[in-house]
């Protein structure tokens, strides 16, 4: 029987790599499917990775009708056992709906990637829908990790390094690399934290920015008990 499955997990957690290696191993036993995504930072029509691999797909739009698509390909003779679709939390609640429906009465396996909650911890309309809708939800296995080392379990939106929790919902972007800056100056980037630092409004950056401060450097003169402006 056919099943919706909705793989979740932060940004930067292998969602994409996971969507590429699942169509990669239905594909080799000679199932068909049809690939779908919406906002891929790469560009239109594309799934793509941070290891690499990448995939052409089909773009959805606001008006993108899943069981048409569908519907349409089968008609015409294309073999369509399974669909992958990517950054699934970018697809409207019917959107969702028609792909339950596709699971349903086709009988078409649906494996959905997304992340569930957005910059302000609050659930995507269509990551939403999915929870809701999945036969099942499995978190990736791999973790991506704050900062201070402990499991990232939200995003945050950053500018210049700072967090931010104004703006639109939707702004597609980028986590930043091996320490580098998550965007230029002036633009959005995101990073994975902790609730605690998320809660809290602390980056990477700021945490940095926080040791380095006079405030809180170690003093030699210090006294044991941490008052570094302790009488020698
Ligand atoms: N240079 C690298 N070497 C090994 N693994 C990497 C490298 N760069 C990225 N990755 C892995 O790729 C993951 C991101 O994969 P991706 O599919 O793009 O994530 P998502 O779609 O969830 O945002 C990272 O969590 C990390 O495990
Ligand atoms: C938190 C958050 C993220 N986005 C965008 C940023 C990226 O383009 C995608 C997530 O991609 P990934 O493959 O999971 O890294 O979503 C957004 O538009 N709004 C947000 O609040």
């Amino acid at each position: 029987m056919a099943e919706l499955v909705f793989f979740t997990g932060t940004m930067d957690c292998g969602k994409s790599t996971l969507a590429l290696q699942m169509d990669h191993n239905h594909a080799a036993r000679g199932r068909g499917g049809l690939l779908l995504t919406r906002f891929d930072r790469a560009g239109e029509a594309v799934i793509s990775s941070r290891l690499g691999l990448r995939r052409p797909a089909v773009e959805v739009h606001d008006g993108t009708d899943l069981w048409a698509e569908v519907a349409r390909r089968r008609t015409q003779g294309t073999r369509v056992d399974y669909l992958v679709c990517d950054e699934a939390q970018f697809y409207a609640p019917a959107q969702v709906e028609q792909l339950a429906r596709v699971v349903d009465e086709m009988d078409v396996d649906v494996f959905a990637y997304g992340i569930t909650t957005d910059f302000r911890t609050r659930l995507f309309p269509g990551s939403q829908r999915l929870l809701e809708l999945a036969d099942r939800v499995q978190v990736l296995q791999v973790e991506a990790l704050c900062w201070c080392g402990a499991r990232a379990t939200h995003n945050a939106r950053t500018l210049d390094g700072a967090m931010v929790l104004e703006g639109d919902q939707v702004v597609v972007g980028d986590v930043a690399e091996d320490g580098s800056p998550a965007a230029a100056p002036g633009e959005v980037g995101y990073e994975v934290l902790c609730r605690r630092h998320h809660r809290r409004g602390e980056t990477a950056a700021a945490a940095h920015a926080a040791a380095l401060s006079p405030d809180v450097l170690p003093f030699g003169d210090a006294d044991p008990a941490g008052r570094p402006d302790a009488p020698a």
